[in-house]
């Protein structure tokens, strides 16, 4: 039970950070059971400890004896180097989650030289207040328990839903990268109200909601978004023109190319960092 579990971040940025606050704020995890390791930053370490009362550490003093689930959340160019370092640390009754884009289960077995169980789980920022969506998928060496111990994690921070690992870097197309969109979104929705006169604050709030309903509505309804789409759309109406403007500028192309773009940039990490054919 992931409640008794003592977790190891290795890697304390915006990723681990959102998974923690979530792990202890949403799913009521004990702070005394999460350690973060960063590396040279201490400056971070300090601020972590202090938010979330967790333990942090420096890369050199690591100790993951009474550890049972490690998550990797360094940056992709980073596996190669700490994995290496780890391995000597690892021990045997460890379960290895890793956050990491692109980055294979074969390339962290391979270079572990043993047969760990390794876990693929991607999932996003909104993990800080429990509404991730998280992909995982399992390596070759993974059993039903260490299966079931990381959807549990995942259950913790938000939804969960089970690929194979050839899915994964859509999924991080459309998930892990996906909050970026709609912020991206959110801020020239806010650009253009402010631009008309609203308030910044009052802009945002408004965006915000409407995004938040919207979403909702997709999942709370039988109807497809197109379906949804076309209830808010009058003939001649404000959403037509609105639509209108959102075609004749590539908005839908955009929206799709964003995704493959990303999808493909996970397919590249993992052929730039591996030293293996990519899958
Ligand atoms: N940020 C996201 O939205 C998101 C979503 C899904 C997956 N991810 C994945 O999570 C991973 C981390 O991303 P992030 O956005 O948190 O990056 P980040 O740069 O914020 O965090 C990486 C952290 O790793 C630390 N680090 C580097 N080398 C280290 C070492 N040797 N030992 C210990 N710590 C070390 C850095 O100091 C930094 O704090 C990436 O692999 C990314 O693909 C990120
Ligand atoms: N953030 C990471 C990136 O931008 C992975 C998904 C979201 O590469």
């Amino acid at each position: 039970m992931l409640k008794y579990k003592n977790i190891a971040f290795i890697g304390a940025g915006s990723m681990a950070e959102a998974m923690v606050s979530g792990l202890i704020n949403k799913a009521e995890m004990s702070p005394d059971r999460i350690t973060a390791v960063n590396h040279t930053n201490e400056e971070r370490r300090i601020e972590l400890s202090s938010k979330y009362k967790i333990q942090t550490v420096a890369f050199e003093e690591i100790s993951l004896r009474n550890k049972d689930v490690i998550i990797l959340a360094v940056k992709p160019k980073q596996a190669e180097a700490v994995l290496q370092r780890l391995k000597s640390v690892l021990q045997d009754h460890h379960v290895i989650l890793s956050v990491l884009a692109g980055i294979s289960t074969r390339y962290i077995e391979e270079i572990l030289e043993k047969p760990f169980p390794v876990i693929r789980v991607m999932p996003n920022t909104s993990s800080m207040i429990g509404e991730s969506i998280t992909g995982i998928s399992a390596g070759k060496y993974v059993e039903n328990d260490d299966l079931d111990l990381a959807q549990e994690l995942s259950k913790a921070i938000g939804k969960v839903k089970i690929i194979s690992e050839k899915q994964m870097d859509v999924f991080t197309g459309i998930a892990g990268s996906g909050p970026a969109y709609f912020y991206y979104l959110l801020e020239h929705m806010e650009d253009a109200a402010v631009e008309y006169g609203l308030d910044r604050e009052l802009a945002r709030d408004i965006a915000a909601q409407t995004l938040y309903g919207a979403s909702k509505m997709v999942m709370e309804s039988d109807d497809s978004p197109a379906e949804l789409r076309k209830k808010v759309t009058s003939p001649n109406g404000t959403t037509a023109a609105g639509l209108q403007a959102l075609k004749e500028n590539g908005g839908g192309d955009a929206i799709e190319k964003a995704v493959k773009n990303a999808a493909r940039r996970s397919r590249s990490l993992r052929k730039e960092f591996e030293k293996v054919p990519a899958l």
